[in-house]
Formats: structure tokens, C-alpha cells, sequence
């Protein structure tokens, strides 16, 4: 074999593909997002999903999207951005870039703000018309944290074990 290899994955595509890979440890039945902050320098610095909090049995606490609020998950999950964040190797997350699979919520987007990091990078906007989305734009626009959807450039990466490969169209 000569030359290097060109067809590598780009930054954007790599991590966008790690926080789909923390997606997976995920145990909501419904919505798994993940989400990871690389550093300038293209280093990863945190990495989470959303999940209930340490010491929180997964078999206590509701996956449940309806019924009395205490009845349903939104009053216990952590949302994937503020673990990334919580386990990050720095508190100081100025300059840095989180690639989540879902636009964050209000409260996440108070605490990315806060954080430092200049850059959201998001694959889904489903829940674009809801007040928490807005919220979040509006807060966004006006500290001047930028967004940008991910565009992928090939519809799918496969993780191939038995090869030791990974294998995209
Ligand atoms: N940016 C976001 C938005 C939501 N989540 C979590 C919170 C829940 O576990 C799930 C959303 O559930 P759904 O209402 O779609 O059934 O996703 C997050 O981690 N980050
Ligand atoms: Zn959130």
C-alpha cells in the first residue's frame, strides 16, 4: 500500500459519531442523546448521556413520558449536555465545541453558556417549536454562542467488530 489514507473521518463527523456511541448507553426508551465537547485542539474533553443521576436505581425511578409529573422521568434525568459538562476534565470550557445529537433544552443551554463553550453542533431539532428550544435560541443569539446544525456527508457508519473496521458508504 502507498500513499496515506484521504477518506478519514472529518472532526465534525467524529465527533458527532462519539456522542451517537454515548447515545447508546443511554436507557431512555424513547429519546437517547448523547453529547461530547472537544477542546481547540481537537481533543475530547467530556462525554455524556442523558440518565438518572449516580446511585439512582434505573429500576426505581420512571422512563415514563406521561402521568403525574413524579410519575415520569423529566423531574430525574440529566441531560446529556450537563454530564458531558460534569465529567469533563475542566471546569473551563472556553473556546470548546459541544457536539450533542438533540438541541439543547433551556436549562442545558444556561449551563453551556455558563461553561465557556462557544459552539453548539447538533444533529435533531425535534423539539424545535417548544418554548424550552426558544429559550434557548434566544439565549444563545444574545451571549453570542453560535450553532450550526451537523450536515453528515455519508448517511451512515458502521462498526464492524468481526473486521475490526469501520465501514461507510
Ligand atoms: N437536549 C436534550 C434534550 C433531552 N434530553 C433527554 C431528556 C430525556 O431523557 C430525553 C427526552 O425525552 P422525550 O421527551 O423525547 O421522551 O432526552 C437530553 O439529554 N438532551
Ligand atoms: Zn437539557
Amino acid at each position: 500500500m502507498s500513499g496515506k489514507r484521504e477518506d478519514v473521518l472529518g472532526w465534525d463527523e467524529y465527533f458527532m459519531s462519539l456522542a451517537l456511541l454515548s447515545a447508546g448507553r443511554s436507557k431512555d426508551p424513547n429519546t437517547q442523546v448523547g453529547a461530547c465537547v472537544a477542546d481547540p485542539h481537537n481533543r475530547i474533553v467530556g462525554i455524556g448521556y442523558n440518565g438518572f443521576p449516580r446511585g439512582c436505581s434505573d429500576d426505581r425511578l420512571p422512563w415514563a413520558r406521561e402521568g403525574a409529573y413524579l410519575d415520569t422521568k423529566y423531574p430525574f434525568v440529566c441531560h446529556a449536555e450537563v454530564n458531558a459538562i460534569l465529567n469533563a476534565i475542566t471546569r473551563d470550557l472556553t473556546g470548546c465545541r459541544m457536539y450533542v445529537a438533540l438541541f439543547p433544552c433551556n436549562e442545558c443551554t444556561k449551563i453551556i453558556i455558563q461553561s465557556g463553550i462557544g459552539e453548539i453542533i447538533y444533529l435533531s431539532d425535534k423539539y424545535a417549536a417548544t418554548d424550552s428550544v426558544r429559550a434557548s435560541k434566544i439565549m444563545l443569539d444574545s451571549s453570542g454562542t453560535a450553532y450550526r446544525q451537523f450536515v453528515p456527508s455519508r448517511p451512515s457508519l458502521t462498526i464492524d467488530f468481526f473486521t475490526c473496521r469501520l465501514h461507510h458508504d
